[in-house]
C-alpha cells in the first residue's frame, strides 16, 4: 500500500532523516519509534508532503506521490504532532475542513460515522476546539482526520500530554480502526503501548533506520528498549 525508498529530508543544514526506507501492507499497523530528534515526524511530513524530501520516492498503491500536498492525496489523512487545531474553530466547521472537497451528502454521511464513533463531539459542534480539553481535543483532530474517509492514517504522537486514560481511549480507538481495516502508521512516545499494539516497528536514530521487523516479545521488549535509549553502541536490530 505505502512504499517508502531511500527518503531523505534536510532542514536547512540538518539531515533529520537519511536514506530511510519502508513498506506497509493493507490493514497493517507500523509503529515508528526513536527518542527526541531522531527524525520520527519528519519521515511523517515528507510522506504527505509538509516536509521537502531531499531524495527518495514515496509511492502510495503504486502511484509515485513524493512531495504532493496533503490535500490531493487521496486515501491519507494525518493527525499532525500537537493536533494543531485552529482555536477559534467550532468543532463542527473544524470536521467541515477535514472533509475537503465533498458534496453536502458525502459531508453528512461522514460526519455522521464520525460522530458515532466519538460521541462526546457530537454534543459540543458548536464549541470552539480551543476551549475542548487535552482529550477532546485529540478525539477532534482525530475525527477531522478521519472525515477525509482515509485508507492510511498517518498518527503523530496522538498521546501526546495526555493522562493515562485518554491514551488508553486513543489506543480503544485506533484498535476500533484497525478492526475496520485502516491501515496506521503510528508515531508514539508510549513506546510500551506502541509495540503492544503494532504488527511491526521501524527504529529510528539520529534520521537512520537502525531496526525493523515485527514487533518484538515481552522478553524482546526490554533489549529493545536498550538499543532505543541508546544503551547499545552498536545500533543493532534488537529482534
Ligand atoms: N523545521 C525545522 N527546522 C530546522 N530543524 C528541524 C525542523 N524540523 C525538525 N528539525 C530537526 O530535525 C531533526 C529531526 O526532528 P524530528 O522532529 O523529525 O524528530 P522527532 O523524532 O519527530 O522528534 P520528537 O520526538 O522530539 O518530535 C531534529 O534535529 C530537529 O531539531
Amino acid at each position: 500500500m505505502l512504499e517508502v525508498a531511500a527518503l531523505s529530508v534536510s532542514h536547512g543544514r540538518i539531515r533529520a532523516l537519511q536514506d530511510v526506507s519502508l513498506t506497509i501492507s493493507p490493514g497493517e499497523v507500523l509503529a515508528v519509534a526513536g527518542m527526541n530528534g531522531a527524525g520520527k515526524s519528519s519521515l511523517v511530513n515528507a510522506i504527505c508532503g509538509l516536509a521537502q524530501a531531499r531524495s527518495g520516492r514515496v509511492t502510495f498503491d503504486g502511484r509515485d506521490i513524493t512531495g504532493q500536498p496533503l490535500h490531493r492525496m487521496d486515501g491519507i489523512a494525518l493527525m499532525p504532532e500537537g493536533r494543531i487545531l485552529a482555536p477559534s474553530l467550532t468543532v463542527a466547521e473544524t470536521l467541515r475542513l477535514g472533509a475537503g472537497r465533498v458534496n453536502r451528502r458525502e459531508h453528512d454521511q461522514c460526519r455522521a460515522k464520525v460522530l458515532a464513533r466519538f460521541p462526546e463531539l457530537g454534543s459540543r459542534l458548536g464549541q470552539r476546539a480551543g476551549t475542548l480539553s487535552g482529550g477532546e481535543a485529540t478525539m477532534l483532530a482525530l475525527g477531522r482526520a478521519l472525515m477525509a474517509s482515509p485508507r492510511l492514517l498517518l498518527l503523530d504522537e496522538p498521546t501526546l500530554g495526555l493522562s493515562p486514560s485518554a491514551a488508553e481511549r486513543v489506543f480503544h480507538v485506533l484498535e476500533e480502526l484497525r478492526n475496520d481495516g485502516l491501515t496506521l502508521l503510528l508515531v508514539e512516545q508510549n513506546i510500551h503501548m506502541a509495540l503492544g499494539f503494532a504488527d511491526r516497528y521501524l527504529l529510528l536514530r539520529h534520521g537512520l533506520a537502525v531496526g525493523a521487523g515485527r514487533t518484538p516479545t515481552r522478553e524482546q521488549a526490554e533489549r529493545f528498549e536498550e538499543v532505543l535509549l541508546g544503551n547499545n553502541s552498536t545500533g543493532e536490530n534488537p529482534c
